[in-house]
């Protein structure tokens, strides 16, 4: 029944600053099935945003996508595409990165939106709630008017005015149709008195109502995938347990697919069909819930699991993982685990750079150590000032991190945010 709407193959994403190329996303493959909910999770500076905004065509220089492929399923764009770009097409697919900026830049709000932390940034302080919002609905208006003229989609984007996505100057284009449709929009996120908050301006909204009115103008122009990111870190607790209650409902009433980011493993639990864990720009263990919360091998997932607090034990206070996130410039990177520096089982076979291997468990399990197929040898373990500076943790180092996952919250996230009530509601 399932298929794939996103494969990402081979993705690399590099910055070239001043102190060297940052390897900001490393040869990232990606499967997203149509209807689910995938969440990365990972450290901060892990590369989650830069996948992000990767798929979404919104790397600026110096950044740029040095290799990969982003295969897109929409049978639409490939008639839209195969004459102009058939070396972009295969079957059902259409490789994105094969098509110009234009291109790509006709599918955000249509086939791409995103939604971001901070609501602010997507909204023009001068111009009304409603405005706003009904200027996107027209932006898709537009598109299924002239399905063919991908030039008929395409606005003037850069990253700066995507984040101001649906403010153009020429309002009197927006008709009365696109205006009510605004207006169910505010009312399909949960806004109360849609009528009279559309008139409103943003700095008239709550932090949270900002945050639902994002979510109505990225719905504006029906999404195959959603891409949040961050969405509720902004918010206080009960609020953030809103809107992902939201995005649920909506995801279950559209149907259409969300990745999700954060960095909390709380909101992951809660919300997420697959799960991919980020570590220093790749996917170091990928899978279902159950394999990554109950299976999981790697220990950099233990770590990430043994640092949501325990609260009988810890006083509910985080144990971060010990050691530092790896730098990401080229020149301090080596072609090894790149955990290695922080495992507490890092053997001489971690040297070599993993690959992904197939895990017990689901088919999607998938992880990128060597325990994956060896057990841990003390014999072979690399000396604890192997990699210089601090010692490694011993490999005892991550008592039983424990699989209730309820009570469960990110590492890098202190205080303690603990988005679900107690029982999250999957298994
Ligand atoms: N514009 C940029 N210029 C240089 N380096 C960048 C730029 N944007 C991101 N990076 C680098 O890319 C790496 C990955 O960043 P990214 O924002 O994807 O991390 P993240 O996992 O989203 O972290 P966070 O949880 O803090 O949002 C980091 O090392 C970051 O410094
Ligand atoms: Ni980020």
């Amino acid at each position: 029944m399932t298929e794939d709407v996103l494969r990402v193959n081979d993705l690399s994403t590099r910055f070239f600053t001043t102190e060297g190329q940052v390897n900001a996303v490393s040869n990232l493959d990606l499967r997203i099935e149509r209807g689910e909910i995938f969440g990365i999770v990972g450290e901060s500076g892990s590369g989650k945003s830069v996948t992000a905004r990767s798929v979404m065509n919104l790397i600026e220089s110096p950044g740029e996508i040095t290799s990969g492929e982003i295969w897109y399923r929409n049978r639409d764009l490939v008639e839209d595409v195969e004459g102009d770009y058939p070396d972009a097409v295969d079957g059902e697919f259409v490789d994105l990165l094969a098509l110009s900026d234009d291109v790509r830049r006709s599918l955000r709000g249509t086939s791409f939106s995103m939604i971001f932390q901070d609501p602010e940034s997507s909204f023009n302080p001068t111009l009304t709630v409603g405005e706003q919002l009904a200027e996107a609905v027209e932006v898709q208006r537009r598109a299924s008017a002239n399905p063919r003229s991908t030039r008929a989609r395409t606005r003037e984007y850069s990253l700066g005015n995507y984040l101001l996505s649906t403010v153009l100057p020429s309002q009197r284009y927006v008709s009365e149709a696109s205006h009510e449709r605004a207006i169910e929009l505010l009312e399909l996120v949960g806004i109360p008195d849609p009528v009279e908050r559309a008139d409103e301006y943003p700095h008239e909204y709550s932090g949270g109502m900002l945050q639902r009115a994002m979510i109505a103008q990225a719905l504006a122009g029906e999404p195959d995938l959603l891409i949040a990111d961050e969405p509720t870190t902004a918010l206080d607790v009960t609020i953030q347990a809103q809107i992902l209650d939201l995005l649920d409902e909506l995801q279950a009433e559209t149907g259409m697919t969300i990745l999700l980011i954060t960095h909390n493993l709380g909101v992951i639990a809660r919300m997420c069909d697959q799960v991919g864990v980020m570590y220093a720009g790749e996917i170091v263990e990928r899978g279902t819930l159950e394999d990554v919360f109950d299976g999981h091998v790697h220990p950099y997932t233990e770590g990430l699991l043994g640092s949501v607090p325990d609260l009988e034990r810890a006083g509910g206070r985080l144990q971060p993982i010990p050691g530092n996130v790896p730098s990401l410039l080229d020149h301090e990177m080596d072609d090894r685990c790149q955990f290695a520096d922080r495992c507490p089982k890092a053997m001489e076979d971690c040297l070599e750079h993993p690959p992904e291997f197939d895990a017990p468990g689901s088919d999607h399990h998938e992880v990128r150590c060597v325990l994956t197929e060896t057990e841990y040898d003390e014999s072979r373990a690399l000396p604890a000032d192997y990699f210089g500076g601090k010692e490694r943790p011993t490999a005892d180092a991550y008592a039983d991190p424990g699989t209730d996952i309820d009570e469960s919250t990110g590492p890098g996230n202190p205080p303690r945010q603990p988005v679900d009530e107690p029982g999250g509601d999957r298994p």
